[in-house]
């Protein structure tokens, strides 16, 4: 938590809480596991986004809740990058579409239609740290 006081200190404009793609440390903990406890170590100071895991919409989404402003991903753009037949660039454009359409349709599963009305209520209490 210092490093991220300290880069709050230093003027950064967003944090991004990263594993790195879990293949550094098989000891470490996830990024969504990190997470709450950046964001509650900055608070309203900087973005936190987050990466690591993130495959699906459901995934961007349990994010968001848990206080990430931003997530990226890695390999499931790589995996449409290769499936089918090795799709390419059209791989990589259905994926994120399959990720966009999975975050709409949680989005409204969850009874919400505004990202900003979301928080970590969606979650099943003791399902994720807080
Ligand atoms: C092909 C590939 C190469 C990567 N190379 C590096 C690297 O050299 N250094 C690094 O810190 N992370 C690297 N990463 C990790 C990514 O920066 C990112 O943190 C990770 O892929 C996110 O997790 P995800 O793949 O589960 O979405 C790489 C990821 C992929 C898919």
């Amino acid at each position: 938590m210092e490093d991220a006081k300290l880069a709050v200190a230093s003027g950064a404009h967003a944090i991004v809480v990263s594993n790195h793609g879990g293949r550094q440390l098989d000891g470490a903990p996830s990024s969504i596991e990190a997470l709450p406890a950046i964001v509650a170590a900055v608070g309203d100071q900087i973005e936190v986004w987050m990466d690591g895991g993130v495959r699906s919409g459901q995934d961007v989404l349990k994010a968001w809740a848990l206080g990430a402003r931003g997530t990226m991903i890695g390999r499931a753009m790589v995996y449409g990058l290769g499936a089918m037949g090795a799709m390419g660039e059209e791989g990589v454009s259905k994926a994120l579409e399959i990720i966009h359409k999975e975050f709409d349709i949680t989005m409204a599963f969850c009874g919400h239609t505004d990202i900003r009305t979301v928080d970590k209520d969606i979650l099943l209490p003791g399902t994720y740290p807080t």
